[in-house]
């Protein structure tokens, strides 16, 4: 199969409509069951040997995701682990049916409660899957809730019983999975914040769907796509040409910092420096520029007259910028910068609005000056700015994948909702999802750094697909953040130390498949 393929993000509605083209082309349910359920199980051999874990309890849910469970439970029985059941309801699918009455013909154990399984080394759970269609309630969820406060570990089929397989929100309860086994496609609450607790570690099971049929219902390409290193590998601004020179490297104008806020505009620019951007101007009030200066001796200052708060009040009068090939705007600039933003959004070049900016955006109408705009224009909000922003949108917070396409698509901007899964999306719907990342890089600063990582990337290459360049700076930011955690700990990426890791993880992208 095409890597490509396997980056889709489908919805519960997708999936099915994905499935039944197998069925209706002669692929028998059951059959399909077993192929699924049988990959399963053999992963799940790997992951949790029996000679570790060697009592495996299973929950049977009403559906095929119940259906999945029982043909794991006759394989792992074959293979040696003492399987007990919990028939979690009464009335079961055909499929289901079929194959409980075979595990009880083993003599695997089933239980109506739940009790017997606490003695488990592993729980397998298989009660819902994307057919879940309300909120769990009564007996169900106070065994769920039972189930999780064991300390057991748990493998959720195709996902943790519970989640809705869209928005990632909890349906009355969940079950809290250590790893979730995804069938087929990615489901698109693997990439909902709200549901990654729930998840615990994801992992693709591919199960052989024909491209075609993919193509068939998602069309090509899908419009939700996970970003791949390979994508980002394209859109990474290396080789260099052997003759290139500094100006053919691009021209990044970074715009921020007051007296407040003196260092933020200072870690912008080191995410700028570390694009690789041939020339980086910056632009922030005459008090910030000489320890600037000190730090990143290669830029040029454009010394701003200050706003009687230490804000930039305009930028200098000098200031040629036709050089200039992407603007960053907005880290540490206060909300005092009001003029200095209009003037930005006036000129010619692709802009990245990021932090303050975004605040000040809010303050006018957001979408009708967007629209406006002559260049494309990229927004980093990160949940709350989003909000300000697009008050009359769905919850950031809630589903962000819908949250962001609506805000892309009303703003004719490239919308990048920062995050655990940060996602981007474009005015015509389509979305990347950055699906690594780390917590160590919940600390104050850590956006600024992208902010001009982003910058600089885009001015070497304006010409390029500025959605995917996006994307490809928050996945070589989150790439930063996972390589630095892992040998400072969670606690020691501050955002200079993050800094220090974004070459590192280009050569990362750059090596890896
Ligand atoms: N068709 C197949 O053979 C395949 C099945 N797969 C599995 O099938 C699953 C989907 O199967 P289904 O469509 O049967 O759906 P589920 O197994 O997710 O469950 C649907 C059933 O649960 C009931 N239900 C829904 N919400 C409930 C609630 N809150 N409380 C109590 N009962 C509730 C429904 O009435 C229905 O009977 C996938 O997630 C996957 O595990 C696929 O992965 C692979 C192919
Ligand atoms: N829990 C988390 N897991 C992974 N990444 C996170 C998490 N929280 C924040 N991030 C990332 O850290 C950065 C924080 O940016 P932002 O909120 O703008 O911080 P600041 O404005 O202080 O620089 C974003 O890139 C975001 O995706
Ligand atoms: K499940």
């Amino acid at each position: 199969m095409p890597p490509n393929l396997t980056d889709a993000i489908v919805t519960a509605a997708e999936m099915r409509q994905i499935e039944q083209r197998l069925f209706d082309a002669g692929l028998p349910v059951a059959a399909l069951m077993e192929k699924v359920a049988g990959r399963i199980a053999a992963r799940i051999q790997t992951l949790y040997p029996r000679s570790r874990y060697p009592r495996i309890g299973i929950l049977i849910g009403p559906g095929h995701n119940g259906g999945d469970a029982l043909v794991i439970a006759r394989e792992l029985h074959h293979s040696g682990y003492r399987v007990a059941l919990w028939q979690a309801t009464d009335k079961l699918k055909d499929l289901p049916t079929a194959h409980l009455r075979y595990a009880d013909r083993l003599g695997i154990p089933i239980h109506r409660t739940i009790t017997p399984l606490q003695a488990s080394d592993l729980i397998v759970d298989g009660l819902f899957g994307f057919g879940l269609e309300r909120a769990i309630a009564g007996n169900l969820a106070d065994s769920i809730a039972q189930i999780n406060a064991w300390q057991i570990p748990i493998a959720s089929i195709d996902l943790p019983s519970g989640i809705h397989t869209d928005t990632g929100a909890t349906m009355g309860i969940a079950v809290r999975a250590t790893h979730t086994l995804c069938l087929g496609l990615w489901k698109r609450t693997c990439f909902q914040d709200r549901a990654l607790a729930a998840l615990g570690t994801t992992e693709l099971i591919d199960f052989d769907i024909p491209p075609a049929d993919i193509h068939a219902i998602l069309g090509n390409p899908p419009p939700v796509r996970i970003l791949t290193n390979t994508i980002a590998r394209q859109h990474l601004p290396i080789p260099r040409e052997p003759t290139t020179h500094k100006y053919r490297q691009g021209y990044l104008l970074a715009i921020g910092g007051s007296q407040r806020y003196p260092g933020s505009i200072h870690l912008t620019a080191l995410g700028a420096r570390a694009s690789g951007v041939g020339m980086l101007a910056i632009a922030t009030p005459e008090a910030v520029v000489p320890g600037l200066i000190a730090r990143l001796p290669e830029a040029l200052a454009l010394s701003c007259p200050p706003t009687n708060t230490g804000a930039i009040a305009a930028l200098p009068n000098h200031a040629d910028l036709t050089r200039t090939t992407a603007i960053a705007c907005g880290p540490g600039i206060t909300l005092d910068a009001g003029p200095l933003l209009d003037v930005v959004l006036d000129l010619p070049q692709p802009l990245v609005l990021d932090a303050d900016a975004l605040t000040l955006l809010a303050q006018r109408d957001a979408v009708a000056t967007l629209q406006q705009r002559r260049a494309p224009t990229v927004l980093t909000p990160h949940a709350g700015e989003f909000q300000r922003l697009f008050p009359k949108l769905p919850d950031p917070n809630g589903d962000r994948l819908a949250a962001v396409r609506a805000a892309a698509e009303v703003s004719n901007a490239i919308v990048l909702l920062k995050g655990a899964r940060t996602a981007i999306a474009h005015p015509n719907g389509n979305t990347w999802v950055v699906p690594i990342s780390t917590p160590a890089l919940a600390r104050g600063g850590s956006g600024d750094v992208l902010a001009g990582l982003l910058g600089g990337l885009v001015a070497q290459l304006p010409g390029s697909n500025l959605h995917t360049l996006s994307a490809t700076a928050a996945t070589w930011h989150a790439r930063a953040g996972v390589i630095a955690a892992r040998e400072h700990t969670e606690l020691g990426v501050d955002a200079f130390t993050l800094t220090q890791y974004l070459t590192r993880a280009a050569m990362q992208i750059t090596r890896d498949p």
